[in-house]
């Protein structure tokens, strides 16, 4: 088991004998959102820890992230959804994701009933790597000292997290979705170590794709993404194939004009994607996202996005 979601499930997986957490854990707790070259650094501490001290790597993070409850929309947007999340931790070798939902029971933990309940009770946590800066329990009241003090007396260590800098800012996510907000993106591929990609599920949408010459695959994001617009992309499918398509990321306008969406229209590709997770890699920004008139005018502008990528796809390939 990878992914443990709620303390209810934690506990079952720490406090049995031959349970993956019988013998405690290294922990990291945050959003994590992007993964990106800070994060990296972090679990690249975590795991060597961990490793050292021959017990599970985990990371700790909440659905929804606490700025998500706390401020509803207008909580800056995602880099990922959870899943691909869920997915990036453990390819980059962490060995369990601690998943807990951020509520109004969670939030109003005391500082010390965090620790007793979450880390000592339900993680056994050894060894504990988090920002110098790092707040939680109710009103924000539990910090790094508190950490040290009972760690000292409950017999686990806490860490400092190393930072890492890019041209000379550290590397966070709200620096990334600026830089993606400008449609940078090789900054934000310097900041996260990968170029920007979404990973998701195909679903159904309004079938007025292929009615317009643009049958597209959709997939559909919890939140505003931060990066808006149409794009030249590639996507992997579920068989390994990676193939050129174009992408537009918002709530389409024309159409409906609320629900979140990244629809990819994979060119020279005729087959179907339902049900598929697919993996979109964003390359160049073409425009931004535009409410035409009517379907006829969006068909026109689509048609000549396509041509645009084409003839990107013909320089950059040259
Ligand atoms: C390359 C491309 C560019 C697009 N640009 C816009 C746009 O500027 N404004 C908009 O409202 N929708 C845009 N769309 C989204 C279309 O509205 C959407 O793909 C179409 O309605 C089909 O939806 P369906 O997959 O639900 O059938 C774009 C789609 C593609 C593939
Ligand atoms: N070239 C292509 N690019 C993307 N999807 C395609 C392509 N050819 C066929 N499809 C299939 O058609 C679906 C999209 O057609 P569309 O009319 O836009 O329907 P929907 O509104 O359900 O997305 C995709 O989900 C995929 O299964």
């Amino acid at each position: 088991m990878r992914l443990i979601r709620g303390l209810t499930n934690l506990k079952q997986f720490s406090q049995q004998a031959e349970a993956p957490l019988a013998n405690g854990c290294v922990a990291t707790i945050g959003n994590f959102d992007g993964v990106h070259l800070g994060h990296q650094t972090i679990i690249d501490q975590v795991r060597e820890k961990a490793r050292e001290l021959g017990v599970p790597s985990v990371v700790m993070v909440f659905e929804p992230q606490p700025r998500e409850f706390f401020q509803g929309d207008e909580a800056p947007p995602r880099l990922m959804p959870f899943r691909q999340k869920f997915e990036s931790l453990l390819a980059s070798g962490i060995d369990i994701v601690l998943c807990l939902r951020f509520n109004e029971k969670f939030r109003s933990y005391s500082g010390m009933g965090f620790i007793e309940e979450v880390l000592i009770d339900g993680l056994r946590v050894h060894h504990l790597v988090v920002g110098d800066d790092f707040r939680f329990g109710c009103d924000r009241a539990g910090d790094f000292a508190l950490l040290k003090s009972v760690g000292d007396k409950r017999g686990f260590a806490v860490e400092n997290t190393r930072t890492v800098e890019v041209a000379g800012d550290r590397v966070s996510s709200t620096r990334i979705r600026q830089v993606l907000g400008e449609n940078r993106l090789a900054d934000a591929e310097d900041l996260l170590g990968h170029p920007y990609r979404i990973r998701g599920r195909v679903v159904y949408g309004q079938q007025l794709g292929r009615q317009i010459g643009a049958p597209t695959a959709n997939v559909l994001l919890p939140r505003m993404p931060a990066l808006r617009g149409v794009y030249v992309v590639f996507a992997t499918l579920e068989d390994g194939r990676t193939l050129d398509g174009v992408a537009n990321i918002g709530v389409r306008p024309t159409v409906d004009g609320k629900q979140p969406s990244l629809e990819v229209h994979l060119l020279d590709f005729a087959g179907t994607l339902y049900g598929q997770r697919i993996d979109v890699v964003f390359r160049h920004f073409l425009r931004g996202e535009v409410k035409f008139d009517s379907v006829d005018d969006l068909k026109h502008q689509i048609a000549r996005d396509f041509e645009d990528a084409r003839a990107w796809l013909d320089i950059s390939t040259t």
